[in-house]
């Protein structure tokens, strides 16, 4: 089957710096699909290049199989939010979103029509006739949106286009934008380096790590089953310990044994273990002490209100472990700092990766 949007070996250099190599994606009808990773690991030059605004060195850019890499930005027929609303300022909202329209060659009372419904469907149809000095971030940001959908774009591609917001705007824009999405069915790249984002507003992610593709997935895949130490390490909070492999089921961390979901790895291979926070389970001294279960001390608690986050040194495992307790958890009031408590790393929460 043909993808909707497919990447084949994508490669870019500046000069002798390698920032894009061998990037293979394939973008699915409806999909909304997040790049995400730290700076500088290539993300904006990707979609840079799937824009038409940046040319690739290496490899193919197929639109429903037909390789677009040749055309120019205004004849691929995508619509693109910058994370600067670049309005223009001498025109009002209504007249920003009819301007994407005159390279449709659409007439003037068609343009105004379509702006209007376009004002409506991002919920500033009160807000048509101000200029956009007279608007919010969050309010520039949706004109932007609206403009960018306007011509019905193939493709639909977002530059970090919340960064410049404030927190509760970006949290609500996020629902909107997603939900817009959905709605209209439209196909759309967004790069960010907020995971939170990434993760809450995505079909799939795309983690990018120097100019590689490290893992893509659902949102659920990268935080329940990373790939690699990198992903664990940038996707959510993971406690990580080095271990060695001793069978296809279990692994050792210093002098102890721990249970753990069948590896991939040989045995003998050198490996880290990864729990999130909230996976540790956290029992009073004595407790339950089953499989994978070891006594530690209790660092220090920070109350996070639903949750209270614990810092407990492992003697036998050798490390700091976080923990996660939700706010009714019964042990709680037990969680002096310096008192002993037993924890337990649960099997199906191991992840086990290669060194
Ligand atoms: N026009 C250019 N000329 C030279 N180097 C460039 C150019 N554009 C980007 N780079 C370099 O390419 C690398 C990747 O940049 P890119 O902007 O794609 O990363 P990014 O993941 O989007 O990072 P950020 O989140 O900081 O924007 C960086 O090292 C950057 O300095």
């Amino acid at each position: 089957m043909t993808s909707y949007l497919s990447l084949r070996g994508v490669g870019k250099s500046f000069g002798a710096s390698r920032v894009l190599d061998g990037i293979d994606l394939d973008v699915e009808p409806g999909e909304f699909v997040c790049l995400l990773g730290p700076s500088g690991c290539g993300k904006t030059t990707l979609l840079r290049i799937v824009c038409g605004i940046e040319r690739a060195d290496q490899g193919q850019l197929l639109l429903n199989g037909q390789d677009i890499a040749g055309l120019p930005p205004a004849a691929r027929g995508f619509g693109v939010v910058f994370q600067s609303y670049a309005l223009f300022p001498n025109l009002t909202a209504a007249q920003n979103i009819a301007y994407g329209l005159h390279p449709t060659g659409a007439l003037a009372r068609e343009m105004a029509k379509r702006s209007r419904e376009m004002l409506d469907l991002v919920g500033l149809a009160a807000h048509a006739d101000k200029y956009p000095v007279q608007l919010s971030g969050g309010q520039q940001q949706r004109v932007a949106l609206a403009r960018a959908l306007a011509p019905n774009p193939r493709l639909l591609l977002l530059d970090e286009p919340l960064s410049a917001l404030d927190a509760q705007v970006r949290a609500s824009l996020r629902g909107e934008i997603r939900a817009l999405q959905k709605r209209l069915g439209i196909v759309t790249i967004m790069v960010t380096h907020d995971q939170e984002e990434a993760l809450s507003m995505a079909d799939r992610v795309v983690l990018m790590h120097d100019g590689r593709i490290e893992q893509a997935g659902t949102p659920g895949e990268l935080y329940h089953r990373p790939r690699t130490r990198f992903v664990a390490g940038f996707v959510g909070r993971m406690n990580m310990l080095p271990a060695t492999v001793l069978a296809g089921d279990r692994v050792r961390v210093r002098d102890s044994e721990l249970h753990c979901a069948p590896v991939a790895l040989q045995v003998g291979a050198q490996a880290t273990v990864g729990i999130r926070p909230e996976q540790v389970v956290v029992r009073r001294f004595g407790d339950g002490l089953g499989a994978n279960s070891f006594a530690a001390r209790l660092l220090d608690t920070e109350f996070l209100g639903n949750r209270t986050a614990a810092r407990l040194a492992c003697e036998p495992l050798g490390i700091e472990i976080e923990a996660e307790l939700p706010a009714d958890h019964r042990v709680g009031e037990a969680l002096v700092p310096s008192s002993m408590v037993h924890i337990e790393l649960p099997q199906h929460a191991l992840s086990v990766l290669a060194r």
